[in-house]
């Protein structure tokens, strides 16, 4: 029997004891977080995740801002919000909900958050930072399944762990974070589109993380008998079956991989309540100035 693992409830939890806190920063004196979202377009799945920050914030006792643009902002329009972002005083952290529209260059972007605010943990200065075991923001994703895996007390240190994808904000981080020592400890090994043995790789792991935004890729026979599972995918698919038009998959085929392991993480309700619950942490971080002065 497999076990699954709850992101959504973890996320409740970890959202309480936030705000827990903040109740005891704000009794003493000290400054409400406050946490700004730049939305760009209207894309669904943008939509979805900004409102639900929006939300979280006033589930941890924060103060939230949501700035919206239509989709043909100037980068320069854009740059000059990112500057006004990095000089408010009352702002402690924000972020650029990705993806840009096509003609706005994504990494120019995030290279002008100033990376004391930076609570994506997308800035080369944090990246680096967490690259080489420093304090510093990480990427929410990676560092909401850590804390599933840390919380589910599942052990991670000398594992054969799969990062399945390569992307900045999640295959690269989560595979670093898993290799080093006060994180996963784990053996790791990182596959993309043209590794070679694909699936035999991931038939030796005993972690997988899969994030390669390719809906049900991993199969049963791809997952070593007890494996620990962990779904970065949500991938809309359409269903005319559904009222929303489209159905939420993750990148493994959930009924029969989870015959096969001892832990999975479901979509929904997995990795991505978890994003959000650890963007809330680094804006707590960014408030108390924790990491920078
Ligand atoms: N600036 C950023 N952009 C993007 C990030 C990011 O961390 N920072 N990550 C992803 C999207 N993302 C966060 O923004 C995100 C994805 C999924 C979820 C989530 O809660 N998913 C739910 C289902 C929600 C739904 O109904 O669609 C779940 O899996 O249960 C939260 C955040 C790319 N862009
Ligand atoms: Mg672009």
């Amino acid at each position: 029997m497999y076990q699954l693992i709850d992101g959504k409830a973890t996320a409740a939890a970890i959202k309480a004891e936030i705000a827990e806190e903040v109740k005891e920063i704000m009794a003493t004196g000290g400054k409400q977080p406050h946490l700004a979202a730049v939305l760009v377009g209207h894309d669904g799945g943008s939509e979805t995740y900004v409102k639900n920050k929006v939300l979280a914030c006033e589930a941890c006792g924060f103060k939230s801002t949501l700035i919206r643009y239509e989709d043909d902002i100037t980068e320069e329009e854009l740059l000059d919000c990112v500057d006004k972002l990095n000089k408010d005083e009352d702002v402690d952290g924000f972020i650029v909900q990705l993806p840009l529209p096509k003609h706005i260059n994504e990494q120019k972007i995030i290279e002008a958050i100033d990376y004391r605010k930076d609570v994506d943990g997308f800035h080369p200065i944090n990246v680096g930072r967490m690259a080489i075991g420093l304090p510093c923001f990480i990427s929410a994703t990676p560092l909401g399944i850590i804390t599933l895996l840390k919380r589910y007390n599942i052990e991670t240190s000398g594992k054969k762990c799969v990062v399945l994808g390569r992307s900045n904000i999640v295959g690269k981080p989560m595979a670093q974070l898993m290799m080093q020592k006060q994180y996963g400890d784990s053996t790791v090994t990182v596959c993309h589109s043209h590794s070679a043995d694909l699936k035999k790789e991931c038939r030796e792991a005993d972690i997988i993380i899969a994030a390669i935004g390719s809906p049900n890729f991993v199969t049963a026979d791809m997952v070593k008998e007890g494996a620990v599972i962990v779904d970065v995918g949500t991938t809309r698919v359409p269903d005319a079956t559904r009222k929303s038009g489209f159905k939420l998959t993750g990148d493994v085929k959930f009924d029969e991989v989870a015959e096969k392991c001892s832990f999975i993480t479901p979509v929904p309700g997995g990795v991505g309540p978890m994003t959000i619950c650890s963007l809330m942490k680094n804006t707590l971080s960014a408030g108390k100035t924790e990491f920078y002065k």
